[in-house]
């Protein structure tokens, strides 16, 4: 019988492809999900347990079930803007949430962990490339909830033996290939979906811009836009190093290489050949103006390196997902969200699954 591994928000977009990866490598995924934001239709290799990060009794009940040899955890608050208007939300589910599951993980003698944290955890660093050696300084709610979980993560190693791998991801995008899976939330606020979604539902809603007075080439914020199937393909080999005796360790995630706002957009437009009607405006509140992994330890560590770094290859697997999926999201900026998200970014609406 192969391996069991807990991913907990294994409905969610990240999640549901490390999901895909992991039964690939031979591992059983087991999604523990409260599905408020993910969705029962992405767990396609696996059981899904249906509960919240934060119910301790619930998650001891799925190990003591499953007896994982490892957990995933990406069931989190990921949006900045939001983590600014409702901050106690953000400690409630990322902070709480995580601790809850140390507690039970240490319940239940399960001790490798994979989490997902952010370059949020940075900050506004200011320099061309972040590695892992930079100051922590986050500048927003969210990347504070992320650093403050990373921290509990060493106090419970310290005390209680607990390993983990804390993988800070860049931006994540695209989706499977094959079109299992892809990025859906609502509503979406993610740059590439919305800029496709422009795209080929020839909305009359012009893109924003936010924020075209950046100290960068064309005034627009750079980010590090990395596969999902690569970093789904991290989780595993984190895992597996976990599995090998790996000491804990923090890892970003990115590609090396940043692309700015107004690039996706030519990006989407040069694979759709629609040219997307956009509308400058202000920066949004707790967003840095450059974001881009120094991804060395990556590779040093974990012997993972991103595969698919062109956007073009992103763009193109969001948008054979999108036409797949169709227009079901709603672009109108972040609303208000239920509870535990399901992938540390988001996700949609979906029916609830019991199992
Ligand atoms: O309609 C939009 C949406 C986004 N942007 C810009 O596009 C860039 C990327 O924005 P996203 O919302 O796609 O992604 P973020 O960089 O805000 O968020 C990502 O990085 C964060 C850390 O900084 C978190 O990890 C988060 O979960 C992850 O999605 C930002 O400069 C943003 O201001 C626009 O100009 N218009």
């Amino acid at each position: 019988m192969s391996t069991p591994v807990l991913v907990v928000g294994g409905a969610g977009y990240i999640g549901a492809h490390a999901c895909k990866a992991l039964a690939r490598a031979g591992f059983q995924p087991v999604v523990y999900d409260d599905l408020s934001t993910g969705h029962a239709d992405f767990v396609k290799w696996g059981p899904l347990v249906t509960g919240d990060v934060r119910d301790r009794e619930g998650v001891e009940k799925a190990l003591r079930q499953w007896r994982p040899a490892a957990v995933m955890h990406f069931a989190a608050l990921a949006l900045v803007g939001e983590s600014m208007r409702d901050p106690g939300r953000y400690y409630d589910v990322n902070v709480v949430g995580t601790l809850r599951l140390l507690q039970a993980m240490v319940a239940c003698g399960v001790r490798d962990l994979v989490f997902s944290s952010s370059c949020a955890v940075y900050g506004d660093p200011g320099v061309d490339r972040i590695s892992e050696n930079l100051a922590e300084r986050p500048v927003n709610p969210y990347g504070a909830t992320k650093l403050a979980c990373e921290r509990m993560m060493g106090d419970f190693e310290t005390a209680q033996r607990v390993r983990s791998v804390r993988l800070r991801y860049f931006n994540a995008a695209g989706a499977d290939p094959g079109g299992d899976i892809g990025e859906r939330h609502d509503p979406e606020t993610h740059l590439v979906p919305i800029v496709i979604a422009a795209a080929l539902d020839r909305s009359a809603v012009p893109v924003e811009i936010f924020g075209s007075d950046y100290p960068t080439p064309d005034g627009t914020a750079i980010r590090d836009y990395v596969h999902v199937c690569d970093l789904a393909d991290a989780h595993v080999a984190a895992v597996r190093y976990l599995q090998e005796g790996g000491a804990s360790r923090t890892v970003n995630l990115g590609t090396g290489a940043g692309a700015s706002v107004s690039e996706v957009i030519a990006a989407v437009e040069s694979v759709t050949g629609v040219d997307v009607p956009t509308r400058r405006s202000h920066r949004r509140a707790g967003d840095p103006p450059r974001l881009v992994a120094d991804p060395t330890r990556a590779e040093t560590l974990l012997g993972w390196r991103a595969r698919s770094t062109q956007l073009r290859t992103m763009v193109e697997d969001a948008c054979r997902w999108h036409r797949r999926a169709g227009p079901a999201m709603a672009v109108t900026g972040p609303g208000p969200r239920s509870a535990a998200d399901a992938d540390g970014q988001g996700a949609g609406r979906s029916a609830v699954v019991r199992g």
